[in-house]
């Protein structure tokens, strides 16, 4: 059992014609952090929400939003984002050959600052920013959509950052996104990851609290 973990369903996977209420729903059930996953159609073959609705559900919960950038530019969408009302923001190292000018950017509005890696993407590319970083994103499907079967090569991908956090003793979470169930969730938390991001598991549960709860080890 470890109450450190924080579950962040993703709207990705809620009834967009509901969303208030689906944000509503989630934190009701006990979800920690709102995953909004900001998909441009190019970087991946998906597209979803821009600011202008980050900015109307930031009106309906005091949840931290935490926006995932699967984005070609994202350095044209930080700063309207986080105006917006994100707390969180998250760029994929992929799109990124200044990620240390794009993390700072994040920082010097007083945000989180994260980076997230594809399955393919190994993790030296964040070796020289890992002083400044507050969150790294495992990405354990290929980004793009939801309802993606686990990619098991996620869990020694993490183990392998969980200790190179600790040899440097840093403190940075370890959030996992794709295909994240109660089982697959148990052996991601057990390779060191904090944070753990789902979308079908919530909003395709029958009861919503309970599903929230496996994924956190409290059940
Ligand atoms: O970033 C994502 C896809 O790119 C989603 O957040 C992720 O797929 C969550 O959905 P599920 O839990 O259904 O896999």
């Amino acid at each position: 059992m470890n109450t450190m973990i924080k579950v962040a369903p993703s709207i990705l996977s809620a009834d967009f014609s509901q969303l208030a209420n689906e944000i509503i729903k989630i934190e009701k059930a006990g979800a920690d952090w709102v995953h909004i996953d900001v998909m441009d159609g190019h970087f991946v073959p998906n597209l979803t929400f821009g600011p202008p609705v980050v900015a109307a559900i930031r009106k309906v919960t005091k949840l931290p939003f935490d926006v995932h950038l699967m984005v070609t530019n994202p350095q044209d969408l930080i700063e309207p984002f986080i105006k917006a009302g994100a707390d969180i923001i998250t760029v994929h190292a992929e799109t990124a050959p200044h990620l240390h000018r794009l993390i700072q950017t994040i920082k010097e509005h007083g945000k989180k600052a994260g980076v997230s890696l594809n399955p393919s993407t190994p993790l030296a590319v964040v070796e020289e920013v890992l002083d400044d970083l507050d969150m790294i994103l495992i990405m354990s499907v290929n980004p793009g959509y939801g309802g993606q079967k686990f990619i098991p090569g996620a869990i020694d991908k993490i183990s392998r950052l969980q200790a190179k956090i600790e040899q440097r003793k840093l403190t940075i979470d370890i959030e996992v996104d794709g295909g994240i169930n109660a089982s697959t969730a148990r052996q991601v938390v057990a390779a060191g990851a904090t944070i753990l991001v789902a979308g079908s598991a919530v909003y395709g549960a029958p009861d919503m609290t309970q599903a929230i709860k496996a994924i956190r080890g409290l059940d």
